[in-house]
């Protein structure tokens, strides 16, 4: 599938009583960021995606193929939740090589894409160490790079820059947008933050009450957001900052 075209549909609904997702959401090869008040149901649309989350009805399609009915390890998908989720008993080495033994690797192609993975995001002198002693970035980029070794069609991220200090989030928003290009794998962030949406997103995607409200290339979707968004976003003053910052 060339550039340009649908790579992931989504069409899904999911009732939990006290809430409701009915969610429509498409995407190309870029990186789509999923903007929205907490609550909105974007964490949802990222479990639904990577099937961790059954749909009511709906599907989810990705390069043409239906995962629907497929678990999580069969999606190709490379996930970072927002905690990170990583594992507090094993090392950064094992928690990176994690999906490759869970596909069965083996032992010594695994050592070499980990430490290939590790050397790209800076993380190589982290391997023997334990969750618990990094600090907010490090404990990021080790997520990431679990998710990336498994070579996935699609990286999902959730809140991926919420417990960084500012200058941390502007290096990981680089690597980031590094990654994207030289990986040239689809991402979709989620965020609250306009910053990283106006920096990072190709596509914008804003999120309210379990549904998608409005979606298109990021500048229009900053500089002419329907009035339901600008009311979420209550900055209207910002768009023309944000503007400057993408031209
Ligand atoms: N298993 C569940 N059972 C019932 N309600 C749920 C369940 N999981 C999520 N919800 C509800 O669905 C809504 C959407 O949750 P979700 O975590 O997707 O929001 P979000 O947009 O990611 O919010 P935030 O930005 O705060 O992370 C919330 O009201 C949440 O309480």
């Amino acid at each position: 599938m060339g550039l340009g075209q649908t790579f992931l549909e989504v069409n899904a609904e999911k009732d939990f009583g006290n809430f409701k997702l009915d969610a429509e959401f498409s995407m190309d090869r870029g990186y789509c960021v999923v903007l929205g008040p907490t609550g909105a149901g974007k964490s949802l649309l990222l479990e639904i995606i990577a099937g961790i989350l059954m749909p009511d009805r709906g599907k989810v399609i990705i390069d043409c193929e239906d995962v629907t009915g497929l678990p999580p390890e069969r999606r190709g998908i490379g996930f970072v939740p927002q905690d990170y989720a990583l594992f507090p008993h094993m090392s950064v080495y094992g928690n990176i090589a994690y999906g490759l033994k869970a596909r069965g690797a083996d032992k010594s192609d695994i050592r070499s894409a980990v430490e290939e993975i590790a050397e790209n995001l800076g993380i190589s002198h982290l391997l023997d160490r334990k969750p618990a002693t990094l600090s907010g970035g490090e404990k990021q980029r080790v997520a990431l790079a679990r998710a990336l070794v498994i070579q996935p069609k699609l990286i999902l991220l959730d809140e991926p820059l919420a417990a960084v200090d500012l200058r941390t989030k502007e290096k990981l928003m680089n690597e980031l947008k590094f990654v994207h290009r030289e990986f040239g794998i689809p991402v979709i962030h989620v965020t609250h933050s306009l910053i990283e949406a106006a920096t990072l997103a190709d596509e914008i995607a804003v999120m309210m009450n379990g549904r998608i409200v409005e979606k298109g290339d990021a500048k229009k979707v900053l500089s002419s957001p329907s009035k339901e968004v600008a009311d979420f976003l209550a900055v209207k003053g910002l768009f023309k900052k944000l503007l400057d910052i993408l031209d």
